[in-house]
């Protein structure tokens, strides 16, 4: 087809005889040239839809309702003209509406679909500041500031670097009464027993993350019960393993556990 040639619809010609003449139509969409022109459409019946009492229809801007419907974007069908652009739109998908349904003993058990979950911790307000230096943080785990120096790894490294840190050359019988003794007052040491073992608790004593006062509470005696009370999760043997002072033994022994060791027995 040559580029000038216009853009209709290509005529057929008769291979013989008279043309034919074949109807032609354009796709331009100049109102002046369409089919219908706006006298046309006037006297055409109202659409359909909406209906002549509808609300759809009410609410719709006059100028629309005069020029119902409208040229280039009708389509014909039959003898009646439908415009696409003020077809009903699809009817909208169906959300979970909240609250649909009035409260009744079986809604209220339910667990809520939106909002925090029970039992998930308060909930948070997103209005309060972050925390800052400042702002004073719950401590419900009672640990306390530790000296510099004094860190759970400072007293890791102290342990790996020292042969002995019990305050006594060998291990040692130690009974009730004995053990009573070390309390940690008037500068004395700080022992304790857990489970039949006695330890030197005083070069710890600056390293406890809960305090020196939290574990002077098991000095003296026998720690077990307070120590599993707080962090029976804690590892009490390999923590304070170069601290090990001896084992305990009855008040039956009370000579030989002030004057031997258990190396001198041996
Ligand atoms: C005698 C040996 C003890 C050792 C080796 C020891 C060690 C520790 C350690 C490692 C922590 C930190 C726990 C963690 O981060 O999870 C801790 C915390 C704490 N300890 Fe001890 N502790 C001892 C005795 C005691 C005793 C006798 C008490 C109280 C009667 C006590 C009370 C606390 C408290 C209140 C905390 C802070 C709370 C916590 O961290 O859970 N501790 N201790």
């Amino acid at each position: 087809m040559p580029p000038s040639s216009p853009a209709s619809t290509p005529k057929a010609k008769a291979a013989n005889g008279p043309p034919i003449s074949v109807p032609t139509f354009t796709l331009e969409e100049d109102d002046s040239k369409s089919s219908h022109s706006e006298d046309d459409i006037d006297e055409l019946p109202p659409p359909s839809f909406p209906a002549m009492n509808s609300a759809q229809r009410a609410s719709a801007p006059s100028t629309l309702q005069q020029r119902l419907p409208l040229g280039p974007a009708a389509l014909a069908n039959g003898n009646k003209l439908i415009d696409t652009k003020l077809m009903p739109p699809p009817p909208p998908p169906r959300l979970p509406q909240p609250n649909r349904h009035p409260p009744t003993i079986s809604n209220s058990l339910r667990v809520p679909s939106t909002g925090p979950l029970p039992n998930r911790g308060p909930p948070t307000n997103s209005l309060a500041p972050p925390p800052s230096a400042a702002t004073q943080i719950p401590n419900p785990r009672k640990r306390v500031l530790l000296s510099p120096g004094h860190s759970p790894l400072d007293w890791a490294n102290l342990q790996r670097t020292s042969a002995n840190l019990s305050g006594v050359n060998s291990l040692q019988r130690v009974t009730p009464s004995l053990l009573k003794q070390y309390n940690g007052r008037k500068g004395r040491p700080v022992w304790a027993s857990y489970q039949g073992k006695v330890y030197n608790l005083t070069p710890y004593v600056p390293y406890h993350p809960g305090g020196e006062g939290e574990i002077r509470r098991a000095a003296g005696k026998d720690g077990e019960k307070l120590f599993m009370e707080v962090h029976p999760w804690v590892n009490w043997e390999n923590m304070l393993g170069e601290c090990l002072v001896g084992i305990m033994v009855g008040e039956i022994d009370t000579r030989e556990a002030t004057h031997s060791s258990l190396e001198d027995m041996d």
